[in-house]
């Protein structure tokens, strides 16, 4: 751990002391949280280091011990928390506007039908993420990106004051991601949105998080502003490769250092590159004309 968590002014959740063990493995190890009304935790972490599982502790998804609690120490329930999974069962046969409905099923009372102002929820969220062409499609008649657009979107329509996010922008361009990520980030200036994020991309989990947390093999190992988490020793020894660390137009950029190059095999005089085959293409191609 990097140092205390400075002392905020209210909290929006705690987690204390959460362990989760799979198959008498334990894959998280006593994680400790404390997230302010507005904060973007940005979770960050090798694969299998324990982010998804937390996530779905957080939600009570998975048995879990330890504790999950609002600011005001009640338990969540469904309307506190909306978790986007990574990956999500998308049910046959359902349009794109009736799967983001389903995010306002934790609002409707038993057995109650969705009202107008429901339908305006999910309109308006899938215009702001320029779904609104996609209202009538089924949800298996998407490309990857646009599911996952629509699995944001269902999550949203939720309006929980904390939204858990489980890789949000893996199958999204460029473009999208931006659109994605600034919509939750105008989100949580707006309405003071709470967002915990997990997130492969360090670089672009930096732009956006106010302080990150980082996962390996289920313990959490530093917590903190992205400058101090994002620390090249650190990353090199949890991702067992060495990383280089960038400041780029005030952006935190993480790079992996190229591999050493590999020794010849004894006798060799010379590995044939690809910048080789390109050679002898393009004499060929000379030769040929
Ligand atoms: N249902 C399960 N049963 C048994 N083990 C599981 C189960 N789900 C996850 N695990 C294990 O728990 C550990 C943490 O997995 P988790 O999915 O939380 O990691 P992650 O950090 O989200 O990884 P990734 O970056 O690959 O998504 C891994 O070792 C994984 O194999």
């Amino acid at each position: 751990m990097t140092g205390p968590t400075p002392l905020r002014a209210a909290t929006a959740l705690r987690v204390a002391d959460l362990h989760v063990t799979y198959d008498a493995k334990e894959v998280l190890r006593g994680v400790d949280l404390e997230l302010s009304p507005g904060e973007w935790l940005g979770l960050i972490g090798p694969n299998g280091s324990g982010k998804s599982t937390l996530l779905r502790a957080m939600v009570g998804l998975v048995p879990s011990t330890g504790r999950v609690e609002l600011g005001d120490g009640r338990r969540p329930g469904p309307v506190d928390l909306s978790l986007m999974p990574q990956a999500p069962e998308l049910p046959a046969g359902m349009t794109v506007v009736e799967y983001v409905l389903l995010g306002r099923t934790s609002h409707l009372g038993w057995l109650a039908q969705e009202s107008r102002a429901d339908r305006r929820i999910a309109t308006d969220v899938l215009r702001r993420l320029s779904l609104a062409s996609f209202a009538d499609r089924t949800v298996r008649q998407l490309s990857g990106g646009e599911a996952q657009r629509v699995v944001i979107a269902r999550a949203l329509a939720q309006q929980s004051p904390v939204l858990l996010l489980d890789e949000p922008t893996s199958a999204l361009d460029l473009g999208h991601q931006v659109e994605v990520l600034e919509l939750v980030d105008e989100l949580r200036h707006q309405d003071g949105l709470t967002v915990v994020a997990a997130m492969h991309d360090l670089g672009v989990a930096a732009r956006y998080a106010d302080r990150l947390a980082l996962l390996d093999r289920g313990s959490l190992v530093s917590l903190g502003d992205p400058g101090t988490v994002l620390d090249p020793e650190l990353l090199s020894r949890v991702y067992g490769h060495p990383v280089h660390v960038h400041v780029v137009d005030g952006h935190l950029l993480v790079v992996p250092a190229p591999r050493p190059p590999r020794a010849r095999p004894a006798g060799a005089r010379h590995t044939p590159t690809d910048l080789d085959a390109h050679r002898a293409r393009t004499r060929r191609t000379e030769e040929i004309s």
